[in-house]
């Protein structure tokens, strides 16, 4: 752990309408780490990234990268600053290629280069999520599990100090998760700090250095992920909802 983590969450709030989806979350994300945000449906996980990357305004709190202020940026600011997403659904341009897609976020993220480059380079991120040999293929052609290495390759060719995954790994067969899970930790040993949403427990236990549980817009648990996957309020909150 730095004395400073990379990225600080403090107070951050959201209530649409009468709920409070989240409800004065603090979190700690130390650079190179792997952190699991993990509890039931509904319980204000993709919100709180929502809320992270800007697409929707927080009501209170505060999200420092690296000291700086994110929360009042708009999204695109916010990748710029170098935290980068993927979705629960997945979001590619269908009517792009492959290679298209995964350009948009050379183009717009951190350091945009010129189309030509970002062409050349986007190869190589291509190569590292196992869709070279579809680069030139529609988006809309795409498998589901191709279309979200797309949005990985794409979130990567941002540039991000900070990548957030929502549930990227969900729906992989048996031997595409262990690739997933080899790729999840190839990027951070690479340099890449990440925050994942995800279900898949065998996935947070082989990877995460720490793991953080919502329950109904708040954390009720924290820490290592085998103390925090056998505590048992976060089974209660889990099987209590059925939603393990
Ligand atoms: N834009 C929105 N407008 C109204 N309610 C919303 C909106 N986004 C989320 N919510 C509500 O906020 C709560 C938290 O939702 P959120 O998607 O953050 O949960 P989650 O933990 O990510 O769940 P899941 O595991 O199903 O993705 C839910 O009750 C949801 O219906």
């Amino acid at each position: 752990m730095t004395a400073e983590p990379l990225l600080a969450i403090r107070g951050l709030r959201k209530s649409f309408g009468g709920l409070q989806a989240v409800r004065g979350v603090d979190l700690d994300v130390a650079d190179g780490a792997i952190v699991g945000l993990i509890g039931p449906n509904g319980s204000g996980k993709t919100t709180v990234l929502n809320l992270v990357t800007g697409e929707i305004a927080a009501d209170g709190g505060s999200v420092r990268l690296a000291g700086q202020e994110m929360i009042g940026l708009p999204a695109f600011r916010v990748c710029r600053s170098r935290i980068a997403r993927t979705f629960q659904l997945v979001r590619i341009l269908p009517g792009m290629t492959t290679r298209e897609n995964v350009m948009v976020g050379r183009l717009f993220g951190a350091e945009p280069t010129t189309p030509a480059r970002a062409r050349d380079e986007v190869g190589a991120l291509l190569e590292c999520v196992g869709l070279a040999a579809r680069a030139d293929q529609a988006g809309s052609q795409l498998t589901y599990i191709d279309q979200k290495r797309v949005e990985l390759a794409r979130a990567l060719a941002t540039r991000p100090r900070v990548l957030l995954l929502d549930e990227w790994l969900a729906g992989l067969n048996p031997s595409e998760l262990q690739i997933g899970i080899a790729l999840i930790r190839r990027l951070r040993d690479e340099g890449v700090t990440i925050v994942m949403i995800e279900h898949v427990m065998e996935a947070i236990r082989a990877l995460c250095d720490h793991v953080v549980v919502m329950s109904a817009g708040a954390l009720i648990a924290s820490g290592a992920p085998d103390a925090v996957l056998s505590d048992p309020e976060v089974a209660r909150v889990y099987l209590g909802e059925d939603d393990a």
